[in-house]
């Protein structure tokens, strides 16, 4: 009796593992797959993968299975956020994939963010992509970025005057989140009230840390508060497109008026929802990334006073001749050709984003190795930028790599490449540098704990303590 009743008990469990293991097995069967690993079923190496991340070193994952499958063939499988996975290396696989975006490969993310994104599913992801990127392209070009130089000095100067002068010691990393956070708020929604940008901060931050995590909605976890963050924001930027919706009807407002206005006027009859999720895309784009080089920044000028010497004396050329209140115009922008490089070389030592997924649209082969539809496939900046054949002394903090015509193509790939490259790259350069000229101009610094480099993932690149500083006035 007993027996029977662990028996009736037991099996479904042990079909149900029976069937997970088959279909992890099925994935693995076709003949001629690159080399590599399955892992185990269903989680295959995510632990593996994520692990490496959160040790600071997300190369590792990568390099340390080139040198036991694929030293020369440039690519290798695994199993990945429960779906197999070819990763490929260097420049040869980032070109192939970059180059055959639609035609062979599709963008590919993973389940929780299309959970915490749902009008992104409805529309099918890449639609809604193609969709954005034509819509917010003419916002982030050079010419329109013109516009943006005065605001956003004016708000890195209301920044560290009001957060960072008058500090004997301060936490960079909140505080780049919050420079990067407002200037993308006044740009994109009109929104200059710090309160209130404070009060949308929080639940940006949540949403960020549980993209990236695993998509089981239970309360108390960290996906189960990013879906609540999403539908908080979602509700908030709603309610701002409402009010901008009548003030264009009322012609108090034109499409320049920002870019969620120039959205509104060019999008036509779509869903209030949509439209949000579009604003939220660039906001989530553009919220932590480029508060990772400002604070990385902060960290390589600590570290290699010769180079912060120089990056002042190149700001201290643009500061002369212009009158005291003054501010930056595009002209003075171009000229911070050495401030850029210093900023390029932070983005090559720790990428922001460590690589993105594409999916396979049909079977195709790739270094005569089988890549069969469906499977993912994963490109790292983080394991090219790593590569001593491309940059020779790789752990060398060096902005000199990126004078005269830089790195080969597809060697140096922080923004990724091909159609799917990031759109807010130009955006991203102007915000930094004006960061970085109001830093030195104003300030030097000193880390509180010097032989601290360790970085933390979670989940992108940051230092593990937010990097502590102590500031002094510049003399
Ligand atoms: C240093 C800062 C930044 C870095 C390193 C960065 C990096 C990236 C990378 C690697 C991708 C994926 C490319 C691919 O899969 O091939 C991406 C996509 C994207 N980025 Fe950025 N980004 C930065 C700043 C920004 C900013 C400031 C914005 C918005 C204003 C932005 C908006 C976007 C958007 C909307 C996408 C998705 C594009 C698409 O799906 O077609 N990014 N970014």
């Amino acid at each position: 009796m007993y027996l029977t009743i662990i028996f009736l008990f037991i099996s479904p469990i042990l079909l149900s593992l029976l069937f997970l293991l088959r279909k992890h097995l099925s994935h693995f069967s076709y003949p001629n797959l690159p080399p590599g690993n399955a892992g185990f079923p269903f989680i295959g190496e995510s632990f593996s993968f994520l692990s490496a991340g959160r040790k600071g070193h997300p190369e590792k994952f990568i390099t340390d299975r080139v040198h036991r499958f694929s030293s020369s063939v440039g690519i290798f499988k695994t199993h990945i956020f429960g779906t197999p996975t070819a990763v490929v290396m260097g420049a040869s696989g980032n070109k192939f994939l970059f180059t055959n975006e639609n035609k062979l490969v599709v963008s590919w993310w993973p389940e929780s963010v299309k959970k915490i994104f749902p009008s992104t599913v409805k529309m099918n992801i890449n639609e809604g992509s193609k969709k954005l990127r034509t819509l917010v392209t003419p916002f982030l070009k050079p010419e329109a970025l013109r516009r943006y130089v005065g605001i956003m000095d004016e708000i890195a100067s209301r920044h560290f005057e009001t957060e960072w002068a008058n500090q004997d010691q301060l936490i960079v990393f909140p505080l780049t989140k919050k420079f990067t956070f407002s200037i993308a708020c006044r740009l994109l929604l009109s929104m200059d009230d710090p309160e209130r940008v404070r009060k949308l901060e929080e639940p940006f931050r949540m949403v960020i840390v549980g993209m990236f995590s695993v998509p089981i909605d239970l309360p108390g976890t960290r996906f189960s508060r990013a879906i609540k963050a999403s539908r908080l924001i979602r509700k908030e930027v709603i309610a701002i497109m409402r009010m901008r919706k009548e003030e264009l009807k009322a012609r108090k407002a034109s499409a320049e008026h920002d870019i969620l206005s120039h959205l509104l006027m060019s999008i036509g009859e779509t869903k209030d929802e949509d439209v949000a999720d579009k604003i939220i895309g660039l906001l989530v784009g553009g919220y932590d990334t480029a508060s990772i080089v400002c604070t990385f920044v902060v960290h390589y000028l600590a570290e290699y006073p010769h180079v912060y010497e120089h990056v002042l004396q190149e700001q201290k050329e643009i500061l002369k001749g212009k009158q005291e209140k003054e501010g930056l115009r595009w002209e003075d922008i171009e000229k911070m050709r050495f401030s850029w490089n210093v900023a390029c070389e932070v983005m090559r030592m720790v990428p922001p984003i460590s690589g993105t997924f594409r999916e396979a649209i049909d079977h195709f082969s790739f270094k005569g190795f089988y890549i069969p539809k469906g499977w993912k496939l994963y490109w790292s900046a983080n394991a090219t930028h790593k590569n001593p054949d491309y940059f020779p002394e790789p752990e060398k903090f060096e902005p000199n790599r990126f004078e005269g015509s830089g790195p080969r193509p597809y060697t140096y790939v922080p923004f990724g490449g091909g159609p799917k490259m990031c759109p807010g790259k130009e955006y991203a350069r102007l915000e930094i540098l004006i960061f970085i000229h109001h830093l030195v101009k104003r300030f030097k610094w000193e880390k509180v704990f010097p032989k601290e480099t360790k970085i933390v993932f979670d989940p992108l690149p940051v230092p593990a303590k937010g990097l502590p500083i102590r500031i002094f006035p510049q003399s």
